[in-house]
């Protein structure tokens, strides 16, 4: 474990000095493409501004013969593009001990390191991961000349990765954030769903048989699989102010789960979420704004609190500062938003909108 008075200095000479504070810039949509895909890379300019970040991803979904041609690709396209003020340009490298991540780092950092705000990388076991990334970037930053630190998210996707969580989120100033990756957790959980995130019909309760009649109908619940994984992500990111994201949704042609399984995470206090395909974008942007209705009540609150103590009476409801602050969350994330986004500075500027019930 680092000093906390060592924490802040750079990990190599000549790197930049690390950051106190995560960015606080929207995050809601990360749209991942395969830059070695023709028809995929050239849709990326005309995303830019439609998205809060594009991520070429070089992991997994690119065919091991694409790896080399996937690096390459994302070189040229960030190159060429202009990202500006409300896109950003991630990057997700392959696992730390596959063939390609030495390469993907040394090559995007020391080649476009300058355009790249966050480097991805899956399959995060523990600290020990993140402290390899943190040094050799900074090895690679300095040799670039970079002036400003990329930061580093981690995907949580190894039952390793989930029981060291809190270690990892704490492992560097860099770290940006966690994704949830409910496939390879799956898979390396052992648990015995086929899916790429979502439910599963199979995990329910079902209510008591009356009257002993075993056989009778019994309504049953679907329940949510990745409820836990998703609260303990949030809150270890919570305690190291950095910021949590549900991942991949891969029923493209389920929008409406799609739109379930994000609005679950939103609410319990993911920033954002990933999109695999065009139709994926709009849904998560909608999800991860709040609503007209939540910022108008929240502003109501704010506006009856005064200077924040005690307690009033609003539409029958009594509201003191716990609820203030997650009122000021609200707020503060619509505030935020407005800034890049013009359509939602339009929406929660008419703050006469009625509240619902
Ligand atoms: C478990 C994990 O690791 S998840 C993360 C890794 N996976 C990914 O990144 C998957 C990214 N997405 C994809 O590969 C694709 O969207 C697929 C394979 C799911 C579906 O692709 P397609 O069958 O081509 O979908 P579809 O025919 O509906 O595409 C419509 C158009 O959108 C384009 N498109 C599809 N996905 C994307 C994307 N992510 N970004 C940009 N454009 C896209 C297609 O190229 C196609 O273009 P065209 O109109 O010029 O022909
Ligand atoms: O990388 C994502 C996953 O779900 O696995
Ligand atoms: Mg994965």
């Amino acid at each position: 474990m680092r000093s906390a008075k060592d924490f802040f200095r750079p990990l190599a000479v000549g790197a930049p000095t690390p950051l106190t504070q995560v960015p606080a810039r929207p995050s809601r949509v990360i749209h991942f493409f395969d830059p070695s895909n023709p028809k995929m890379a050239a849709k990326v300019p005309g995303l830019v501004g439609t998205v809060d970040v594009l991520l070429g991803n070089l992991e997994d979904a690119v065919k091991a013969d694409r790896k080399e041609a996937a690096r390459a690709g994302l070189v040229e396209i960030a190159r060429a593009t202009d990202f500006g003020q409300s896109t950003q340009l991630w990057t997700r490298i392959n696992a730390l001990d596959s063939p390609w991540a030495l390469d993907d780092l040394t090559t995007l950092v020391t080649e476009i390191g300058d355009t790249l705000d966050v480097v991805m990388v899956p399959k995060v076991q523990g600290a020990e991961d993140i402290h390899y990334v943190d040094r050799l970037l900074a090895q690679l930053e300095a040799k670039a000349g970079l002036t400003r630190p990329i930061l580093v998210h981690a995907i949580l996707e190894t039952a390793r990765g989930m029981v060291n969580v809190e270690e990892i989120c704490g492992a560097s100033p860099r770290m940006q954030g966690l994704s949830l990756g409910p496939a390879d957790l799956a898979a390396d959980r052992r648990m015995k769903t086929t899916r790429v995130g979502g439910g599963h019909p199979g995990y329910l309760v079902r209510t008591d048989p009356v009257d002993g009649d075993v056989q009778g109908e019994r309504a049953t619940a679907q329940q949510d699989l990745w409820h836990y994984t998703i609260a303990r992500m949030v809150d270890a990111c919570a305690m190291h102010g950095i910021y949590p994201y549900y991942g991949p949704f891969g029923d493209i042609q389920d929008v409406v789960a799609c739109e379930d399984q994000f609005r679950n995470a939103f609410l319990l206090g993911c920033v954002g979420t990933w999109s695999l395909h065009p139709v994926q974008i709009e849904i998560a942007k909608r999800v991860f704004s709040p609503s007209a209705q939540d910022v108008a009540h929240a502003r109501r609150v704010v506006a009856a609190m005064g200077d924040g103590t005690g307690a009033v009476m609003l539409d029958g409801r009594m509201e003191d500062d716990a609820s203030l602050k997650q009122c000021l969350v609200i707020v503060e994330l619509a505030e935020r938003l407005s800034q890049t986004d013009p359509a939602l500075a339009e929406l929660y500027a008419a703050t006469t909108v009625p509240e619902e019930g």
